[in-house]
This record gives C-alpha cells, sequence and structure tokens, in this order.
C-alpha cells in the first residue's frame, strides 16, 4: 500500500486554475521529484499535502488518514515534514539551538523556568545532527556555516518530527552541483534508512535524475508524465510543453561543476 496517495487534486484561484486533477502515489523510502516548468503548480500541490493551502477537490491520503481539510499542524503530527529556510533571525542562533526549537515546536512545548532552555532535547539533537553529518558543527553560530551546511542544519529540522514523508521545496536552491550531489546522497541514504518518503521540487536535473526514484511532470497544473528519469526524458510532451523550443535533457554527470 502507498505510503500518499494523492487523487483528483483541484485548486483555482479565482479564474486561474493552478491545479488541475493531479493524482499520484508515493511509497515509503522512495523519493519521488516534482518538476515542471514555473507556475506549472508545484508549491500548489506541496501547499495542499501540507496543509497550508485548502484544496477545492480531491483527495490527499496519508496511510489510511485523510488530510484533506485538517491543519498544517495536525498534518505534521500525522508524520508530514517540512524543510523551510533558516530565518536570518534565527541565523545567530548555534546550529544545535535550532534544531533544539525545531524539536521544541514538534512537542508543543514552552521554555520554563524548571527546565533550562539549552538542556531541552539537547541529546535528540545532537542525535539528529549527527544523521547529517553536522554534529561537530553544533555550536557554531548558523550565521558561520557554509550554504550547504545551513542546507544540512535545515534537513535536520526537517526531521525533528521524524516524518514518514518529508516535503522538500527546491532544497538545493542557490547550491553548486558538487554540493547538490552532495546533499541528494544524504537525502537518498535518509529516506533509505528511516523508510521516509521524499517528495521534492526541483529545478536542477542533474539531481533529479540521478536520485529520483520516480519523476511526475506538470505543466499548467496538469500531470503530463510520470516515471523513471528515462520515461521522462524521452517523453514528447514532456520535451514539447516542458522544454519549448529544442531544449533537451541531458544525461547527468556526477560531479560535474555547475
Ligand atoms: N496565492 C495565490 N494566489 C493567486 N494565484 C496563485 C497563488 N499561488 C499560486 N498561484 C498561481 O497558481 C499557478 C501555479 O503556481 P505555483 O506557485 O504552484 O507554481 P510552481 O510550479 O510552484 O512555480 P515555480 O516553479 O515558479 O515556483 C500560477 O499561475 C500562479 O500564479
Amino acid at each position: 500500500m502507498s505510503l500518499l496517495a494523492v487523487t483528483d487534486l483541484k485548486k483555482s484561484f479565482g479564474g486561474n486554475v493552478a491545479v488541475d486533477g493531479v493524482g499520484f502515489e508515493l511509497a515509503a523510502g522512495e523519493l519521488l521529484a516534482l518538476i515542471g516548468p514555473n507556475g506549472a503548480g508545484k508549491s500548489t500541490i506541496f501547499n495542499m499535502i501540507g496543509g497550508q493551502l485548502a484544496a477545492d477537490s480531491g483527495s490527499i491520503m496519508l496511510g489510511d488518514m485523510a488530510l484533506r481539510g485538517l491543519s498544517s499542524r495536525k498534518i505534521a503530527r500525522l508524520g508530514v515534514g517540512r524543510t523551510f529556510q533558516i530565518a536570518a533571525t534565527f541565523s545567530s542562533m548555534t546550529v544545535l539551538e535550532n534544531v533544539q526549537t525545531a524539536l521544541v515546536a514538534r512537542h508543543g512545548r514552552v521554555y520554563s523556568f524548571w527546565h533550562p532552555a539549552h538542556e531541552i532535547y539537547r541529546s535528540d539533537a545532537l542525535a539528529l545532527l549527527a544523521q547529517v553529518g553536522m554534529q561537530e558543527h553544533a555550536f557554531k553560530p548558523c550565521r558561520e556555516l557554509a550554504y550547504g551546511d545551513v542546507k544540512r542544519v535545515e534537513l535536520a529540522m526537517g526531521l525533528a518530527n521524524d516524518p514518514k514523508l518529508l516535503l522538500m521545496d527546491e532544497p538545493t536552491a542557490g547550491m553548486a552541483s558538487a554540493e547538490r550531489h552532495a546533499l541528494f546522497s544524504l537525502i537518498k541514504s535518509l529516506a533509505e534508512k528511516r523508510r521516509m518518503a521524499v517528495l521534492f521540487t526541483e529545478h536542477s536535473m542533474d539531481v533529479v535524475f540521478a536520485y529520483a526514484d520516480r519523476i511526475i511532470v506538470l505543466a499548467r497544473g496538469t500531470l503530463i508524465a510520470q516515471g523513471s528519469a528515462q520515461d521522462v526524458r524521452n517523453h514528447p510532451k514532456v520535451q514539447e510543453v516542458y522544454f519549448g523550443s529544442g531544449k533537451t535533457f541531458e544525461a547527468p554527470v556526477l560531479g560535474a561543476a555547475s
């Protein structure tokens, strides 16, 4: 049985149909890429799954739980995690404090006199940092980290609610090719180890083709193709609608400079 099953999902903004009857499934441990040109509806789908936006119709099932209509908080508690960029205001906090904050938010706790803030979830936070290879940077302020390392911390924060499904919106935006590959091999091994499904949007096709188990392609709110990298790369509709005039997919070159 699939972990996530999305069926006939629809969303319009005024007269603009942003998502028009999209359906797909995702299994535990699987990496599914959601790609498509700007305005295709990727973020809208993410936001409906995460509960930030209400769908007009359709269904979103996580196992046997219906997510449609639930608050984003409730959806997070049911096991849907999401990575967010570390806000500027948190960049002066240490790596460890940022992850502790994510754990506090997950457990819905507030800091109290009786439990010094720096002690709360300290060992859990360090364990998460170890999983993303950032334990030795735990006591550095986030603003001193290299960009790729900030992304690892954001990933550790996304894991704070021990998600069954992790949503990642453009995880490698702004990264060079070698960093993109390093981050994605980490995501892939975490997905396998934790049996966690990952749904991600991504504009860098090199990592999509190298790491996604399956790819779904959207154009103007409609799913136009899905399958392996090979299936999608050769799909005439994808070439026509997604790439427009003459541009084609290149085979991924691991470790190539961007
Ligand atoms: N809050 C909103 N209000 C009105 N229209 C919106 C809203 N959010 C998205 N849209 C419209 O819905 C369509 C799909 O947008 P969406 O952001 O989901 O696309 P996307 O595939 O994520 O694009 P990008 O790759 O540029 O992020 C677009 O036409 C967009 O203008």
